[in-house]
């Protein structure tokens, strides 16, 4: 399938809990061949949902998840994991596995770029339940790249992460993206905005845009979607965004 075809098509897409609780409403999404794709939206709003959907964890009630042109349901699941990678919100490791013992699960021969570039060629031998946060999620991010999977689905990678790891990371991703897909929760919003070529902005479940950076933080489209009045800082060319002080949050 060539790069401009779109990787991920979410078709009226809703999920609902064995309780029918509706965690996604009617998404109708194209995630394209390639790129960094920002999926933002306040807590509870159905982001870590619409991943999990994305890799069939969560099942659709209605609706039709297609990915790399075949519908997810007639992907057998080894083909699915050799074709994804995938970074959790909550990143668990149920076995004493050193770093280098969990990143052979996924792949013979670590590569070396790989390794430097998420900076953990000092945490191989160490127990990966020993690591700090921030150190666990490059390992993961590592992990979810290792076997260059065509898709990358990365769950809020940067929570952990001190600033200069944020930003390796986001670049990492970027930089993997030039030829493969990436979609990334984020929260922080000068991130989306810098990082990423599209972002799906979500609220109760449901899609409330999906466009560019520029197009989608505006304070019309944030404000009534955060309960909040947003404000933003232009330096250096870079945007950055938060609220007033004199409203309560929601
Ligand atoms: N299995 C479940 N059973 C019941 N409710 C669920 C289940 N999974 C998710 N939810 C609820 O659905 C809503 C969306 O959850 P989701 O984790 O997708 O949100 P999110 O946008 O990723 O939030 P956050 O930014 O806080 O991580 C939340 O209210 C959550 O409590």
């Amino acid at each position: 399938m060539s790069t401009s075809s779109p990787m991920l098509v979410f078709r009226n897409v809703s999920v609902r809990t064995e309780r029918k609780k509706l965690l996604l409403d009617g998404i109708d999404l194209d995630i394209p061949g390639q790129g960094l794709y920002g999926i933002i939206g306040p807590n509870g709003a159905g982001k870590s949902s619409l991943v999990r959907t994305a890799i069939g964890l969560l099942k659709t009630t209605s609706g039709e998840v297609v990915l790399g042109g075949h519908p997810l349901s007639s992907w057998p699941a080894h083909a699915l994991a050799a074709h994804i990678g995938y970074v959790p919100q909550q990143i668990l490791s149920y076995w004493n596995l050193s770093v280098a013992e969990m990143l052979h699960l996924r792949v013979a021969q670590i590569p070396g770029d790989l390794i430097e570039h998420c900076q953990i060629g000092h945490l191989l031998e160490r127990r990966f339940t020993t690591l700090s946060g921030g150190e666990q999620a490059r390992v993961a991010i590592a992990r979810a790249l290792a076997h260059r999977p065509r898709i990358v689905f990365a769950d809020e990678p940067a929570a952990h992460l001190d600033m200069p790891h944020q930003h390796l990371v986001l670049r990492l991703l970027r930089e993997y993206a030039r030829t493969q897909t990436v979609l990334i929760v984020l929260h922080d919003l000068h991130l989306a905005s810098r990082y990423c070529d599209r972002l799906a902005l979500f609220a109760g479940g449901k899609l409330v845009a999906s466009d560019t950076p520029a197009r989608v933080l505006t304070p019309e489209i944030l404000d009534p979607v955060y309960g909040v009045s947003t404000i933003q800082a232009h330096v250096d060319g870079w945007t950055f965004y938060t609220v007033r002080d004199d409203i309560a949050c929601p």
